[in-house]
């Protein structure tokens, strides 16, 4: 049996990232990948660059197989270098193969053809997350039905498509296929739309969609899928019935756990399937980690990389990062226009029992929205009134995205809200807009 100091099983960019830190400090280590279209994980090659790809062209107006093609181009290049990166290391041995416990420090590779025995003192799962199919009756079946990653492979842009979940994936996907040409239906089993989200903020969202004639099912719960000729036929609960030529399943993405043989070990999962960590990311077996979208919780490739650069810093003992001291995570759905939110809502803070100043405003009372000739979007602040930091912000309309970044870090470094809403910043700009934002 091959001995290695670190088994790590998933190639994705959290694995990557400790791989590299692992072997800068002369540790020998397997890399377990499943599939040779996967190096370098999820998000180098079926969730944020290819997507973000097609998004960009889709909005410079490009034809569909010209973005289609480029989006393949540049995934392949990535990937390329992902492989490479790995493969010339002289401290990595890399397994295309699927892996699996065989107890709690051994693993067991299936290549195909062989199998082989692993064994090491320190493992690390990042075999990430997997599309969440729900028990609605046809959906195995019925032929039209595709999940984020093979919807993005299509030559062709449906002409009508339906969108069963109107979260991130759902939100980004009607964005990208409307502006490509497809007529989009969004399903929601929810009786709001985006609703964990600043009410006035998601109704400006929502308003934004339905004038670009995305139609939005809220209330909706899928109970039938069928074909009917050659589309897909979707029956709701409510006896409404839409026919489709393409059907996106975005009903959410569960830890990718199916594979790991789990039950062979002394691993505990949570009661939502995710593997179950403490502060240092550690499974309930020592010196047995998890990292990223398998542990459960945020599914963001920031996240995963930040546990691989934690987790590396408690094995080699080079600092004493915790989870929990994590700051504020900021998430973007890359619409167009951009939504972005970091922190806390009006009702989460005051749910909290903080006193609170809030305020809007419009995008439309910017120079920049002169400039680029788009009034859309709104922006929200709710700030702490007793101490003047930024409790949240949710942000939609152009550069969201991007300014987002702005406020967590005024906010983990604890600065007022005055800072911004009297910082001197370059002109005509949407930064200028946080002047007015946080005048409260
Ligand atoms: C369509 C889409 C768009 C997204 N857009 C964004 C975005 O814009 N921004 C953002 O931050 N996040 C985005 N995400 C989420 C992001 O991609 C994930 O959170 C991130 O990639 C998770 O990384 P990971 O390291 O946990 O797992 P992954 O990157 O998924 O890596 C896990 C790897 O493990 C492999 N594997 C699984 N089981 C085994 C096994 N038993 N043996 C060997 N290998 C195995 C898999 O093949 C995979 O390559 C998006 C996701 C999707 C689906
Ligand atoms: N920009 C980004 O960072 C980005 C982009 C895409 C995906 N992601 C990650 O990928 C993960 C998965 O995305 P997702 O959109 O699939 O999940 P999600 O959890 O964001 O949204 C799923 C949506 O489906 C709805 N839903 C569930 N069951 C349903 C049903 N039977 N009928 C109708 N609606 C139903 C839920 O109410 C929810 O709104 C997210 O957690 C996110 O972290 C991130």
């Amino acid at each position: 049996m091959k001995k290695y100091d670190a088994i790590i099983i998933g190639f994705g960019q959290g694995a990557r990232t400790l791989a590299t830190k692992l072997t800068a400090n002369e540790w020998n280590v397997a890399l377990i990948e499943k599939n040779e279209w996967m190096y370098g994980g999820s998000c180098v090659n079926i969730g944020c660059i290819p997507t973000k790809i097609l998004e960009h062209d889709a909005r410079e107006q490009k034809d569909y197989a010209t973005a289609l093609k480029r989006k393949n181009d540049v995934t392949k290049r990535n990937r390329n270098t992902e492989f490479t990166s790995m493969q010339k290391n002289e401290r990595v041995d890399l397994y295309t193969g699927t892996g699996a416990f065989k107890s709690n420090h051994i693993i067991t590779v299936d290549l195909g053809d062989k199998k082989e025995e692993l064994e090491a003192e320190y493992i690390f799962i990042d075999t990430g997350s997997e599309s969440n199919y729900p028990p609605i009756e046809g959906i195995k079946e019925t032929r039209g039905i595709y999940n984020s990653t093979e919807l993005q492979t299509l030559p062709e842009v449906p002409k009508n498509l339906g969108i069963i979940g109107a979260g991130n994936i759902g939100l980004e996907f009607a964005s990208i296929y409307e502006m490509f040409g497809s007529k989009v239906t969004l399903f929601e089993t929810g009786e709001q739309f985006m609703p964990k989200e600043e009410r006035e903020v998601a109704e400006a969202v929502q308003k934004v969609l339905t004038d670009k004639a995305i139609d939005i099912q809220l209330n909706a719960r899928v109970n039938k899928l069928s074909n009917e000729n050659e589309q897909v036929k979707i029956e709701t609960e409510e006896d409404d019935s839409f026919l489709f030529d393409a059907v996106l399943i975005a009903t959410g993405r569960k830890p990718n756990t199916a594979y790991l043989n789990l039950d062979d070990t002394d691993i505990v999962m949570d009661e939502k399937g995710g593997i179950e960590v403490n502060d240092y990311l550690e499974t309930a077996v020592e010196h047995v980690f998890a990292l990223g979208d398998v542990r459960g919780g945020y599914q963001f490739t920031y996240i995963t990389i930040n546990d691989a650069k934690l987790i590396a810093d408690y094995v080699l003992d080079k600092g004493d990062r915790k989870r929990s001291e994590r700051q504020h995570v900021p998430y973007s759905i890359f619409m167009e226009p951009s939504f972005a939110r970091v922190g806390l809502t009006e009702t989460e803070a005051k749910d909290e029992g903080y006193q609170v100043l809030t305020n809007m405003a419009p995008v439309s009372g910017t120079t920049r929205s002169d400039v680029i000739n788009d009034t859309r979007g709104l922006y929200k602040a709710v700030v702490n009134k007793e101490t003047n930091e930024i409790l949240g912000v949710t942000l939609f309309g152009d550069q969201a995205h991007e300014l987002v970044n702005q406020v967590k870090m005024a906010m983990d470094n604890h600065i007022p809200y005055t800072y911004l809403r009297d910082q001197v910043v370059t002109h005509p700009v949407m930064s200028e807009i946080f002047n007015t934002l946080f005048d409260m």
